[in-house]
């Protein structure tokens, strides 16, 4: 399993990767909604949670010890998740906790951390996204890559092949939910450094600019702190594998110019030591936005822009991969179905339909959560059209989304309609009639 200083989704990729007898978490709340507000965010098919607004009923189940996984809210007024969290570390051994705290306070996670919790988390609404994200890529684990093989995914699977047999940094650039972590995690394991950790950075989570720093070059001395643990910082750890940094431009700019440094003298020099160490890892590093344009914003280092702008896989998104959406459905039925015991339902005529007349801004992670919930709802023998919930975008937002496509397919093919079509996984026709309907221009390249 990767080591990584990103100790939720690791906490929950161990709870999946348990035998499914021993899956199980327990959500321990005082205030009943906030539990089930919790439990919903946790839950996914197979796996066991319990969710208690009871104390004495949390130690119990963590006595029987069938538990791998503690979620406590924490919160100012409420002391009974800190007192537990107090009482697990005197009494239970080996058992992953999260604390997520109810209110904002630095004070909180703090003590949170100290008791020797993995992670703590603010849960607000953006928190509930991060969290199932994390969730989502956990369960990614358990998912194998799928190959696709849609014209416009040829480029991207060429350079997968070749990234793996290179050592060069390289940027995975592409929208939301496309798969960019997916494809860090299938060139680690087919490259020579397989062997060695893959180590993820998630930017987004790093609560202050000099934790970033911190959890970059690590600590030779410093306070007890699981953050800290093994005073080891990311670059360190990721040495002889890979570290893969999860939307680069959320580092503080300072970070980012120690990671310019790393990759152009493939060394870096840990907190409170004066001595270089040698950085022998690869990194790969992500961005859903325009790195180019940050940069002239003055909120992306140019010196890091430059180390990595020129080897650059460009990741497209799902709706212009027309020919992988039915491909990748199944493939996630299939996976999905297994993991829960039930038999794979077929798609019919109408849900392939569906699915491959929407527009994908979620990309395939919008498709893996529509067909996670098309199954887990499911009773029959094949998932119909009305069993496939789409995510409803407000007509304009579709209708922006389609018009930049055909006219970004148009320009790319200097206007011909042809290629265009054929890029945009429709056939002519529907281009001529997606053409009138958005208003583009007949000669429009
Ligand atoms: N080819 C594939 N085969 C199987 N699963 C895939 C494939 N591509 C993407 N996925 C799944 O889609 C979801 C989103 O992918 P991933 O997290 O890699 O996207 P991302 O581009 O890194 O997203 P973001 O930048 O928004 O975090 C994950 O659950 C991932 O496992």
């Amino acid at each position: 399993m990767a080591k990584s200083f990103l100790t939720l989704p690791e906490s929950l990729m161990n709870i999946d990767n348990d035998p499914p007898s021993n899956r199980s978490l327990l959500i321990y709340s005082s205030q009943i909604e906030d539990g089930k507000k919790m439990e919903e965010v946790f839950s996914k098919p197979g796996r066991k949670i319990q969710t208690t607004n009871s104390i004495s009923t949390a130690k119990k189940i963590l006595e029987r010890s069938d538990c791998t996984m503690l979620i406590v809210a924490v919160s100012g007024k409420d002391c009974d998740g800190i007192k537990l969290l107090e009482w697990t570390n005197d009494t239970i051994l080996g058992i992953k906790k999260v604390g997520v705290a109810m209110t904002e306070s630095p004070d909180i996670y703090n003590k949170v951390y100290k008791l020797g919790a993995d992670h703590c988390f603010y849960f607000d609404s953006l928190v509930v996204d991060r969290l199932t994200i994390a969730i989502e890529k956990c369960h990614k684990e358990d998912q194998r890559w799928f190959q696709r093989n849609s014209n416009a995914f040829q480029g991207c699977s060429r350079r997968i092949n070749i990234e793996s047999n290179s050592n060069s940094t390289l940027l995975l650039s592409g929208p939301q939910g496309v798969g960019k972590s997916a494809i860090a995690r299938v060139i680690h394991d087919s490259s020579p450094r397989r062997s060695g950790p893959f180590v993820v950075a998630e930017c987004a989570h790093y609560l202050s600019a000099t934790e970033s720093m911190d959890i970059f070059r690590g600590k030779e001395t410093g306070v007890k702190h699981p953050l800290y643990r093994n005073q080891q910082g990311l670059l360190a750890q990721a040495n002889g594998g890979t570290l893969y940094i999860h939307e680069v431009c959320m580092l503080p700019l300072h970070v980012q110019e120690v990671l310019a440094t790393v990759i152009q003298r493939g060394v870096f020099t840990p907190q409170n030591l004066t001595k270089e160490i040698k950085f022998t890892g690869r990194i790969i590093l992500s961005t859903k936005v325009n790195l180019a344009e940050k940069v002239r914003d003055g909120d992306f280092s140019e010196a890091l822009f430059h180390c990595i702008h020129s080897n650059v896989v460009i990741v497209p998104p799902l709706s212009d991969c027309q020919d992988d959406i039915i491909p990748l459905a199944e493939c996630f039925i299939k996976q999905i179905c297994a993991e829960s015991g039930i038999k794979s339902p077929r798609l019919t005529k109408g849900a392939i339909n569906k699915l491959t007349n929407h527009i994908w801004t979620g990309n395939v992670r919008e498709l893996f959560s529509t067909i996670s919930r098309a199954c887990y709802e499911f009773r029959g023998e094949t998932l119909g059209k009305d069993d496939i919930v789409l995510n409803e975008i407000p007509k304009n937002r579709e209708s922006h989304t389609r018009h930049y496509r055909v006219q970004r397919a148009l320009r790319q093919t200097k206007g011909n309609k042809a290629q265009a079509a054929m890029l945009l996984g429709i056939n002519r026709s529907t281009l001529y009639a997606w053409i009138k309907a958005e208003g583009i221009p007949k000669d429009y390249r």
